[in-house]
């Protein structure tokens, strides 16, 4: 059966309302507003979140939110809770990314417990996890896999329907000066996070791949077996690259 991969972007810290704007018209404008071949995917800043969600809101395009913390409300000044993400509109989090753990002091615990709060909120929760260069260097991404794999579902409530997404995101290969992984390499830490997924849950999730994806390596990184979305960041910034590389990706996985 040919797969249905999830294929979004995260806009990161960038775009007024004005560009948020323009990117979803450009969206709205294309053949890709109800698509049964790929899941596609928005995560646009909190500013934009709940203007893009309303416009998004008769397509098929998921809208999302790039954190959520793991409290219903309360007194933590400058946060922003589940609660308040999905009354905008966001219907599944982006947890744990890289840049949140390297910058904003992420640990593997508060990762796990944003992700059971979105769960619990009934949100997809997408979870980052990835190796840093020294890790991958010193032969350790196995490790570090293993330990931010069991952190992220460690806490959801797995009695009750929950949609959980893991997206392999070695450090080294995101952003400016990112090198991005080997198909090969990827589909094989893909294979052992989904191992641990069936040992830990009784199933495996759906695992996506992320870090320097572009319209040269897409397609490739897509067809492996093990790869079943992909998380893009800079080469989907602007609609025409996210459309061209959904394009390009769809045509591949139908031959
Ligand atoms: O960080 C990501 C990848 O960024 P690139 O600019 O594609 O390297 C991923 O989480 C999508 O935002």
């Amino acid at each position: 059966m040919q797969k249905r991969p999830w294929i979004g972007t995260s806009w990161k810290m960038n775009k007024t309302l004005a560009e948020a704007d323009r990117f979803v018209a450009t969206l709205k404008a294309s053949d890709y507003t109800h698509c049964e071949e790929a899941q596609l995917f928005v995560i646009p800043p909190f500013t934009a979140l709940h203007r893009v969600a309303d416009a998004l809101n008769e397509t098929d395009i998921i809208v999302g939110a790039q954190n959520a913390h793991w409290k219903d409300a309360g007194a933590w000044t400058g946060e922003i809770s589940p609660v308040q993400v999905k009354d905008c509109g966001a219907s599944l989090v982006e947890i744990g990314h890289s840049e949140r753990r390297e910058h904003f002091g992420e640990t593997d615990e508060t990762v796990g417990l944003k992700v059971a709060a979105a769960v619990r909120h009934g949100m997809t929760a997408l979870v980052c996890i990835g190796d840093t260069r020294e890790e991958y260097e010193s032969g350790r991404t196995a490790e570090a896999l293993a330990r931010q794999t069991e952190a992220a579902v460690a806490h959801v409530d797995w009695s009750r329907p929950a949609q959980v997404l893991i997206a392999y995101e070695p450090v080294w290969s995101i952003g400016e000066g990112g090198t991005p992984a080997d198909p090969d390499f990827a589909n094989e830490q893909h294979v052992l996070v989904k191992r641990l997924l069936r040992e830990r849950l009784g199933a495996a999730l759906p695992v996506l791949y992320g870090g320097s994806v572009n319209p040269g390596n897409a397609v490739e990184l897509a067809r492996q077996a093990e790869i079943d979305g992909l998380f893009i960041g800079r080469s989907a910034w602007q609609a025409e690259g996210y459309l061209g590389i959904v394009t390009d990706v769809i045509a591949a996985l139908r031959t």
